[in-house]
């Protein structure tokens, strides 16, 4: 007999944006939306109660760096080159598996509790992050970060050899939930050959591609000095642009770029918070999008956010999308709300995004009763205006609750943060010694 789950009496938000009184009938052997409809909690096996709440489709946070909620606070108020290389790189030189695990299942609580059913990871151990993320009951896209700047051959080799293993050997963890991707850091940090490497070995084993372009203008200059041409056209030399292949930032990408990101369908994690921080500038996201290029939302790593709560992303990427554009009407509440709902599944290529019969049920419940989302006056603006990851009351992904009234069922919080305190802790000293 099928196992079924009703999320029940609240306000359900369709795949048109609009807001319905409706039940949601899961499948929660099959993880899919059965119906979305009136009275359908009678008959169903379990409830979860969405009275006073919204219906969303689970947030997808397409860049991140899970573990690195470690480093939180640690280095803080430094631009990206002198952040990376004199205070986190030393840092993660330390990193055993074991951190790896404690900094990811921090991460993991802090997703969950804001609603976030998938997410993309780029980094270390990616066994302990998988292990972890199959606990938790999400789903992810996760690789293993290639440097290679600073290796010698043999070492240069084995990191971009890893990334292919990790990625044929986790691919499809976790009953699927866990699919991979391989992960070159960037265009300036791994060497061109190992990128058109990854390109032709990629696309014979149908991996997608995910790395870091065009953050800050270092990452530009040496590309254009070197190569004559901007870095989007470089990566589509190196056979690195496809419809699968997701980037991080795109903060300095220009119009003939634009062109060269949608003609190959590639789509750019806009990620507001970590751009601000650095200092890294403002992301073209509405030229983007007019232009065709598939956006989607991320928190990129907790030591340069400084939490993962994508509803903070939301009001960021609306509002730094207007002062990037000069266009109060620029990045609006449907555009940023689709960027980190169908558009992070597009860029993810997993089934995600929408609350709609069939669909994977990935969702969470947005609690409305609190006086900073009174009066609902438009439940949309509020969703990317005023509501904070804090709100979120339920998580389910692939039909099955991860958080019911803000206890996340998967782990106890707070042995997670205890040693991911003490985790962090020693990392430094080690690093420090
Ligand atoms: C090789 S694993 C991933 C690697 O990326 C580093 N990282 C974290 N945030 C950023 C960012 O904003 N730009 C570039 N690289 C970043 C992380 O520390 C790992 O070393
Ligand atoms: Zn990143």
């Amino acid at each position: 007999m099928t196992d079924t789950l009703a999320v029940a009496d609240g306000l359900v938000l369709t795949p048109a944006f609009d807001v319905v009184e409706a039940d949601v009938l899961v499948d929660a052997d099959a993880g899919t939306v059965i119906e979305v409809g009136p009275d359908l909690a009678a008959a169903a096996d379990e409830t979860l109660d969405a009275a006073g709440g919204l219906v969303i489709p689970g947030l997808v946070n397409a860049h991140c760096h899970a573990a690195m909620t470690l480093l939180r606070g640690y280095a803080d108020d430094e631009p990206l080159d002198t952040w990376l290389r004199e205070h986190v790189w030393p840092v993660e030189a330390a990193l055993t598996p074991d951190d790896i695990r404690a900094g990811t299942e921090l991460a993991l609580v802090e997703l969950i509790r804001s609603g976030v059913t998938a997410f993309a990871d780029m980094y270390f151990a990616v066994e302990e992050v998988a292990a972890a993320v199959e606990a938790a009951g999400i789903r992810a896209r996760l690789g293993h970060g290639v440097v290679t700047v600073g290796k010698d051959d043999e070492a240069a080799r084995a990191d971009l050899e890893e990334s292919f293993a990790v990625a044929e050997r986790l691919d499809g963890a976790a009953d699927g939930r866990v699919r991979t991707a391989v992960m070159p850091h960037s265009l300036t940090t791994v060497a061109d050959d190992l990128l058109a490497e990854t390109a032709d070995r990629a696309r014979d084993a149908d991996v997608p591609i995910h790395f870091h372009l065009n953050e800050t203008p270092d990452e530009v200059a040496p590309i254009v000095d070197e190569h004559g041409v901007r870095p989007s056209a470089h990566a589509d030399e190196l056979g690195l642009l496809t419809d699968s292949t997701f980037v991080a930032h795109g903060v300095h990408t220009d119009p003939s770029e634009f062109d060269v990101l949608a003609e190959r369908g590639t789509s750019v994690v806009h990620c507001p918070a970590s751009n601000m921080k650095l200092a890294s500038g403002m992301a073209p996201v509405q030229a983007m999008l007019d232009a065709g290029v598939p956006v989607a939302l991320g928190t990129d790593g907790a030591a340069s956010n400084n939490d993962l709560d994508l509803f903070d992303e939301l009001r960021d990427a609306a509002m730094l999308g207007k002062l990037a554009a000069d266009d109060a009407a620029a990045v609006d509440a449907e555009t940023a709300f689709r960027m980190a709902t169908a558009g992070g599944a597009e860029a993810l290529g997993i089934d995600a995004g929408r609350i709609a019969a069939g669909a994977n049920a990935d969702l969470a419940v947005v609690d409305l009763d609190a006086p900073h989302l009174t009066p609902a006056h438009d439940l949309v603006s509020h969703l990317v205006y005023a509501v904070r990851g804090s709100d979120v009351r339920h998580t389910v992904c692939d039909g099955r609750v991860v958080m019911r009234d803000r206890d996340v069922l998967a782990f106890d919080e707070a042995a997670v943060r205890e040693r991911a305190q003490e985790h962090a802790v020693a990392l430094v000293a080690r690093a420090e010694e």
